[in-house]
């Protein structure tokens, strides 16, 4: 089973490659750095979810693969509080796209100010910690959650919403 990644990032991409590997066998992973055709900062939950489908679409057309996931991290506000939020796609083979949304999570209000100020929540983050490459290990979410969920887990949950949607369709013949 050929499986297309649709992003280098390493925490979205060892999330992929964790759950795809518990429920199918015989599989070749291939990264695609492919466009999410949306704001390098999504601002909106709707915004975020584009990207995640046009990443898993972009990803179909360069790869054919079998199933194709594309994952999108953003924020959103809500009563002027400011959230993480997180979806993902898989197209199958035939283009069929199945998305999900994950976790979401409160900002601080001083990254928050940052990101209202047009700034990204990855730089953000790595002035925060005053690490490099938060976003590619333990993300804004193994942060501000004092380690418990990092954003490889956070990733997995939705990834594994995605391959349940496509096993119940597939069982059902949907
Ligand atoms: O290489 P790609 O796949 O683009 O991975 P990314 O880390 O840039 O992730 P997204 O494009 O999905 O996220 C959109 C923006 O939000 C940032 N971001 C999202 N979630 C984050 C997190 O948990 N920690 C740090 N930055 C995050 C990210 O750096 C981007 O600026
Ligand atoms: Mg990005």
């Amino acid at each position: 089973m050929f499986i297309a990644i649709g992003t280098k990032n390493k925490a979205k991409t060892a999330a992929i490659q964790n759950i795809v590997s518990k429920y199918f066998d015989n599989l070749e992973f291939e990264q695609f750095a492919v466009p999410s055709n949306v704001s390098e900062q999504p601002f909106t939950s709707d915004e975020t979810r584009q990207g995640a489908v046009n990443r898993a679409l972009n990803t179909w057309h360069a790869s054919g693969a079998d199933l194709n996931f594309g994952l999108e991290g953003g924020v959103h506000e809500i009563e002027g509080h400011m959230y993480c939020c997180n979806w993902g796609a898989v197209a199958l083979k035939d283009g069929t796209v199945i998305t999900a949304s994950g976790a979401q999570f409160l900002l601080p209000e001083e990254i928050a100010e940052q990101l209202r100020a047009g700034k990204e929540l990855g730089p953000i983050m790595d002035d925060y910690t005053k690490q490099q490459d938060i976003r590619s290990s333990l993300g804004a979410v193994g942060i501000f959650t004092a380690g418990l969920v990092d954003r490889t887990e956070m990733f997995e949950h939705i990834v594994k919403l995605l391959i349940g949607q496509y096993l119940f369709l597939s069982k059902n013949d949907k």
